[in-house]
C-alpha cells in the first residue's frame, strides 16, 4: 500500500531523515517508534504531502504520492495527540465534524455523521455538546470520527494516545482495532511508546536519529538486534 524509498529530508544543513526505506501493507498497522526529535512527525508530514522530501520517493499503490492523492482525495487522514486544540471550542461537535466540508462541494449528511458516531461508540447527544463538556477519551473519539468522515484508506495517528490515561488508551486501542478490521484501514502510528505500539500494531519500525534501524513483527520483538530497540524493550519489561 505505502512504500517509501531512499527518502531523506533536510532542513537547511540539518539532515532529519536519512535514506528511509519502509513498506506498509494494506490493512496493516505499523508503528513508527522513536525518541523525541528522531524525525517521526516529519515523516508523517511527508506522507500527508504537507512537505516535500529532499530526496527519495513515497509511493501509494505503486503511484507517486502526489498523483495518487489527486485521484484519491482525502484518502489519508491524521489524528493528533493534542486533541483538545484540534477542535474549535466555539463549535458544537456537529459543527466541528461538518466544518472541514463547508468550503468543499462535498456534502456530509447527518445520517453519515450519526453512523460514524455509532462506529466510534459515542452517543448521539454528543453532537449538540461543546468539547469542554466531554472527557478526553470522548474528544479523541470525535477526532477519530472526523478523520474517518472522508473515508480514508490510511490513517496517521501522531502520538494520538499520549494525552489519555491508561484505561482510556486501552479503550481507544480497542476501538482502533475494531475500525481497522471493519474498514480495512492501514495505520501509521507515530509514537515513542513501545507498549501502546505493541498493543495496536502488527509491525514496528524503529527510528533512531533519522534512520530506520530495525523493522520487526510484533511477535518477533525478542529478536531485536539494535541497541536502541533492545533498550526500549527493556524499559517496557522494567515497567
Ligand atoms: N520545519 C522545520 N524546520 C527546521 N527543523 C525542523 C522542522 N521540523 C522539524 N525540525 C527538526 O527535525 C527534527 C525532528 O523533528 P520531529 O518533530 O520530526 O521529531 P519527532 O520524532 O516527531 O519528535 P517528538 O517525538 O518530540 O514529536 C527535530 O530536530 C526538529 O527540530
Amino acid at each position: 500500500m505505502l512504500k517509501i524509498t531512499n527518502l531523506s529530508k533536510n532542513y537547511k544543513q540539518k539532515e532529519v531523515l536519512k535514506n528511509i526505506n519502509l513498506e506498509v501493507k494494506k490493512g496493516i498497522a505499523l508503528a513508527l517508534v522513536g525518541e523525541s526529535g528522531s524525525g517521526k512527525s516529519t515523516l508523517g508530514r511527508l506522507i500527508l504531502a504537507l512537505e516535500e522530501a529532499s530526496f527519495g520517493e513515497i509511493y501509494i499503490e505503486n503511484k507517486k504520492l502526489k498523483s495518487w492523492l489527486k485521484e484519491n482525495k482525502s484518502a489519508i487522514s491524521i489524528v493528533f495527540q493534542d486533541y483538545r486544540s484540534s477542535i474549535n471550542p466555539n463549535f458544537k461537535i456537529i459543527e466541528a465534524l461538518q466544518e472541514p466540508y463547508w468550503q468543499k462541494k462535498q456534502q456530509i449528511t447527518l445520517k453519515q455523521i450519526e453512523e460514524l458516531l455509532t462506529q466510534v461508540e459515542l452517543p448521539s447527544w454528543v453532537l449538540n455538546s461543546y468539547i469542554h463538556e466531554l472527557s478526553g477519551g470522548q474528544v479523541q473519539r470525535v477526532c477519530i470520527a472526523r478523520a474517518l468522515l472522508s473515508n480514508p484508506q490510511i490513517l496517521i495517528l501522531d502520538e494520538a494516545l499520549n494525552a489519555l490515561d491508561i484505561y482510556t488508551q486501552t479503550q481507544i486501542i480497542k476501538l482502533l482495532k475494531k475500525l481497522q478490521k471493519e474498514k480495512n484501514l492501514t495505520y501509521f502510528f507515530i509514537t515513542h511508546d513501545l507498549e501502546s505500539a505493541s498493543a495496536l500494531c502488527e509491525e514496528i519500525a524503529v527510528l533512531y536519529k533519522g534512520n530506520i534501524v530495525e523493522t520487526l513483527n510484533i511477535n518477533n520483538l525478542k529478536n531485536a538486534k539494535h541497541f536502541y530497540t533492545k533498550a526500549l524493550i527493556q524499559a517496557v519489561i522494567h515497567i
